[in-house]
C-alpha cells in the first residue's frame, strides 16, 4: 500500500472557545491531485491551517510521509515539503517579481528533494512556467494584475520545491480566462507528477483535474471520492457545494 504524502485523521480545532473543526480527514497519495470543497465557513482555510500546524489540535492526527508532525513547529512542518499558496495571494508587494521569488526559495525548504523528483525549482522554471511574469520580472508585486499575482504566489511556493502544492482559493476573483490559465498550469504541474491539494469551490474544473475530491460541511468531512462518483452524482454538489 502506498504511504500517503500528506493523511489528516479526525481533526478538530477551535479559534478560542469556538470550535470550527470536528472531524477532518483526508489523504493525498504522491502524485495525486486531491480538492478540498464545501461552501463558505465549512472549515477548508482552517483544515489546511491544522495540516500545517498554525493552530493547535484539539483531537486527531497529522501523518507527512507516514511520520506524525505532533509537536513540530509550523516551519519546520513546511519543510517536510509542504507549500502553501495561502488566501489572499500575500505576496511582497514592496519587492520586484524577482525578489518575491527569490526571497522564498531562501526562506523555503531543500533544494535536493523536488516534489516530482524531477529538477529543483529556480527562476528559469518559473518563467517558463508563467511567462507573463518572465516579461514582469522587474515590477513591483503590488504592480501586477490579479492573476499575475497569483501566478507568482503559485511560483513563490514552487520555488520551496515543495512535494505537495496546496492552493487555498487560488482562483478566486480572477476573470474566466486567467481562471483557466491557472488551472492549466495545474494540470501541467500534475502532469509532472506534482502532488497538489487545490482548496476551491469551481466543482466542474475541478473534477476534470483532479484525482479524488473531499467535501466539508460545518467542520466535518462529508463525503470523499473520485471524480467519476462526483460527475455521476449532481445532487452531491447541489447539497453540499451549492451548485
Ligand atoms: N481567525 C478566526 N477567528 C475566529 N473564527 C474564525 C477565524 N477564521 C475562520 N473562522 C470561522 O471558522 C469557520 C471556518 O472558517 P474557514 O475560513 O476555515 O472556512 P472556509 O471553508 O475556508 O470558508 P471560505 O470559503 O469562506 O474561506 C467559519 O465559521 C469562520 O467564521
Amino acid at each position: 500500500m502506498t504511504t500517503p504524502l500528506l493523511s489528516l485523521k479526525g481533526l478538530a480545532a477551535a479559534y478560542g472557545s469556538a470550535q470550527v473543526l470536528f472531524d477532518i480527514s483526508l489523504e493525498v497519495l504522491p502524485g495525486e491531485v486531491v480538492t478540498l470543497m464545501g461552501r463558505n465557513g465549512m472549515g477548508k482555510t482552517t483544515s489546511i491551517k491544522a495540516a500545517l500546524g498554525m493552530m493547535p489540535l484539539m483531537a486527531g492526527e497529522v501523518r507527512i510521509d507516514g511520520q506524525s508532525v505532533r509537536g513540530l513547529h509550523s516551519h519546520r512542518i513546511a519543510r517536510l515539503g509542504l507549500g502553501l499558496v495561502p488566501e489572499g495571494r500575500r505576496i511582497f508587494p514592496t519587492l520586484s517579481v524577482v525578489e518575491n521569488l527569490v526571497a522564498t526559495a531562501r526562506m523555503g525548504a531543500r533544494k535536493t528533494q523536488h516534489g516530482s523528483g524531477g529538477e529543483a525549482w529556480d527562476l528559469e522554471a518559473v518563467f517558463a512556467l508563467f511567462p507573463r511574469l518572465r516579461e514582469r520580472q522587474h515590477h513591483r508585486g503590488s504592480q501586477l494584475s490579479g492573476g499575475e499575482q497569483q501566478m507568482l504566489a503559485i511560483g513563490r511556493a514552487l520555488m520551496t520545491n515543495p512535494r505537495l502544492l496546496i492552493l487555498d482559493e487560488a482562483t478566486e476573483g480572477l476573470a474566466p480566462l486567467i481562471r483557466a490559465e491557472i488551472w492549466d498550469c495545474l494540470r501541467m504541474l500534475k502532469s509532472r507528477g506534482q502532488s497538489i491539494l487545490v482548496v476551491d469551490k469551481n466543482v466542474a474544473a475541478l473534477t476534470a483535474l483532479a484525482d479524488r475530491h473531499v467535501i466539508l460541511e460545518k467542520g466535518r468531512t462529508v463525503w470523499s471520492g473520485d471524480s467519476a462518483a462526483l460527475a455521476a452524482d449532481p445532487e452531491l454538489a447541489h447539497r453540499y457545494l451549492g451548485a
